[in-house]
């Protein structure tokens, strides 16, 4: 991960402050406002390349070219450089990134180093295993309160944490400087549950409740919904079989192959397919076809 590579594209430039082209970076740390024109699929892939740069800290990694970062990361290295431009000036030419400088910059792009503070309304069988996963801290996620309407759940102890009983919720969570709110609750209670965050100051609500939810303008809700996300594997599943098929005629026809939908050349799945270099991610997990690394 330490080894030197010739800049291209943008960076090769070094005008703009793009990449590993531009100059080295300043220890300037800009306010996060600046960062809000960043259009919302490169803050999904800027949160991707924090995990992967995390991953890499962790193993002592301390200089990532672009290539080995977009490839561990599933993106085309071309991608992560206009990506990573947004946060401005990164990177050496002809060395790469410095690991830890550029975490701390996704870091304060994506707000993170702010630290969020999130409690969990909702604590049955989705509620209790958010509960209980302690990746949430490693990124700057605070799991700070535990609420349920359940008396028999209310007293008990998930993971670190009290649950403690809905009714406290408004003043719990105001009380607890919450800036995020998560509903684990049925679709039934999402609603009031919502409200009740809202109430409290929370302004950020990620729910796992599978109906939409009314707040006011200035708050964002987030809807997780896993059937939606394997909904588009069956549809992207079906999309590269068509491809593949294609791809078999056009060989037996003596035509080369085409590209994928992701730029990737189609061709028989195999395990040297498990990422474009052919490697685990950093964390030993597979990189999709779709580009997206499965986490252990
Ligand atoms: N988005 C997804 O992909 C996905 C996947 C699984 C489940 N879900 C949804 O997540 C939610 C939770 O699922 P689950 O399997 O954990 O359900 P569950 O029944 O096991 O747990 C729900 C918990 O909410 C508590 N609760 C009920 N009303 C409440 C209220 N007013 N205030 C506070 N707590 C209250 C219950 O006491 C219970 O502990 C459901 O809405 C479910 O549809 C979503």
């Amino acid at each position: 991960m330490t080894q030197p590579h010739p800049p291209q594209g943008e960076d090769a430039r070094g005008t703009a402050g793009t990449g590993e082209g531009a100059t080295p970076d300043s220890e300037r740390v800009a306010p996060s406002s600046q960062y809000r024109d960043i259009p919302q699929a490169t803050v999904t892939r800027l949160a991707n390349y924090l995990r992967v740069l995390g991953s890499l800290s962790e193993t002592g990694t301390l200089i990532v070219s672009s290539e080995e970062l977009a490839s561990a990361a599933g993106v085309g290295s071309a991608k992560l450089r206009k990506d990573l431009s947004f946060l401005g000036p990164n990177g050496v030419r002809g060395v790469g990134y410095d690991v830890l400088r550029l975490q701390a910059r996704i870091e304060n792009a994506l707000g993170l180093d702010r630290g969020h503070r999130v409690v969990l309304v909702g604590v049955g069988n989705l509620g209790r295993a958010l509960a209980c996963y302690p990746g949430f801290d490693r990124r700057g996620f605070t799991l700070s309160g535990l609420f349920d309407a359940d008396p028999a759940l209310v007293g008990s102890t998930v993971g670190d944490l009290v649950v403690r009983g809905v009714d406290r919720l408004e003043s719990d969570a105001r009380e607890l400087g919450a800036t995020i709110g998560v509903v684990a609750t049925p679709e039934d209670a999402a609603q009031d549950v919502c409200d009740v965050l809202v109430r409290s100051g929370v302004r950020s609500v990620l729910s796992f409740a599978p109906i939409e939810l009314d707040v006011p303008e200035h708050v964002e809700v987030r809807r997780v919904d896993l059937a939606v996300e394997m909904q588009v594997l069956s549809f992207n599943s079906a999309r590269n079989d068509e491809l593949l098929r294609a791809a078999g005629g056009a060989h037996a026809a003596g035509i080369p192959p085409t590209r994928g939908p992701l730029g990737s050349a189609v061709s028989t799945p195999s395990p040297a397919r498990r990422s474009r270099t052919g490697k685990a991610g950093p964390l030993g997990s597979a990189v999709t076809r779709n580009g997206s690394v499965i986490a252990p």
